[in-house]
């Protein structure tokens, strides 16, 4: 059996603030075992980021237990952030000092030996591919090199476990996938188990093994991002009829839904079916034994936004395209 990396019971965090509750994170229980690539989704404001600083010891459960890198979060925070690595949002930006000697103050903080910090700073920067900006400082790198320092940093003292809160949110399209065959690489050569949260589905769909979606506080889903497409999702297949009175008739001959009421899109109908693209030739014939002519006919295997849509009957893309800016949430009186 693999060992468990992380488990949580009941971990519940609780923010009072004038007079409001917020009950940021509810009874959550959670296991990741050792070796593990998990990935944390949800829409802004689902208490992503508090689980995260919970685990991590940043800030203390109102209630539940947790148990992380084999140390209690609340009996031996000191034991946990010496086993876990934790690169949260914000970045190194803005330093004047030179990125290797970052790295070296990092690793006298951990209290590695000089000699070993030298190494192992030398490692990281050859590995992270951050040996053309080594002597530069923190402040002129670029956005994507900024990122791949501080996950350099929260590596110096080869951490077992390795927390990062939207590491790539912020860097261009070329930057993100950089980031991610770095830490995809790192994983594959030291085993790490890495707990991340992330906005962008696609990501999560293509590297992570396991991805647990939370709302509202809760973990609504926990599985591969395979077997969530297709127990929750189902493939998509769309069919577009030349008039609405062939939709209708085709959508309640194929258990569909109509795509709107009047125009184009109440000539269009999508039906979600498991192995879309096999269904999609039989539902063509169907028809046209029923004298119904399909005009056009396309078929779209299903995305993470679509499982959480079947969970919640909201967009995961939407909620982040209308989310409150960071900085809305009230400061907290009690913790
Ligand atoms: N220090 C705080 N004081 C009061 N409320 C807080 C505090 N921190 C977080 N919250 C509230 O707790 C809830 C969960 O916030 P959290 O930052 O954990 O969400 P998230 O899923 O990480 O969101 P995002 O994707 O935007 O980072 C939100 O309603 C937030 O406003």
């Amino acid at each position: 059996m693999t060992n468990q990396m992380i488990t949580a019971q009941g971990l519940t965090k609780t923010f009072r603030s004038k007079g409001q509750t917020v009950e940021a994170v509810r009874s959550l229980d959670l296991a990741v075992g050792e070796g593990e690539l998990v990935a944390f989704l949800g829409p802004n404001g689902a208490g992503k980021s508090t689980t995260l600083r919970m685990l991590t010891t940043l800030l203390p459960p109102t209630s539940g237990d947790a148990v992380v890198a084999g140390c209690d979060v609340r009996r031996d925070p000191a034991g946990v952030r010496r086993r876990i690595g934790y690169v949260g949002q914000g970045s190194s930006g803005g330093h004047t000092q030179r990125v290797r000697d970052e790295l070296h103050a990092q690793g006298a903080f951990y209290g590695l030996g000089r000699r070993e910090t030298r190494t192992r700073a030398a490692e990281l920067i050859e590995s992270l591919e951050l040996g053309q900006v080594a002597n530069r400082t923190v402040q002129s790198l670029s956005g994507g090199q900024k990122r791949r320092l501080d996950i350099a940093l929260g590596l110096i003292h080869r951490p077992e476990l390795l927390f990062l809160d939207e590491p790539s949110t912020g860097l261009d399209p070329h930057s993100r996938a950089n980031l991610w065959q770095h830490i995809v690489e790192l994983r594959r050569a030291t085993g790490t188990t890495i707990f991340l949260t992330t906005h962008y589905l696609d990501e999560a769909d293509r590297l992570a093994e396991r991805v647990m979606v939370m709302d509202h506080g809760s973990v609504i889903a926990d599985d591969t991002a395979w077997a969530l497409k297709e127990s929750l999702a189902g493939d998509r297949v769309t069919l577009t009829f030349e008039s609405a009175t062939d939709a209708s008739a085709a959508a309640a001959r194929l258990g569909g839904e109509i795509d709107g009421a009047d125009g184009a899109s109440a000539r269009v109908v999508t039906v979600t079916a498991p192995g879309g693209d096999r269904a999609l030739p039989r539902y063509i014939r169907e028809l046209a034994d029923a004298g119904i002519d399909v005009a056009a006919a396309t078929h779209r295997q299903p995305t993470l936004d679509d499982v959480f849509l079947a969970l919640t009957g909201r967009s995961l893309r939407d909620e982040a395209a209308h989310a409150a800016p960071i900085g809305e949430a009230s400061e907290p009186v009690a913790a």
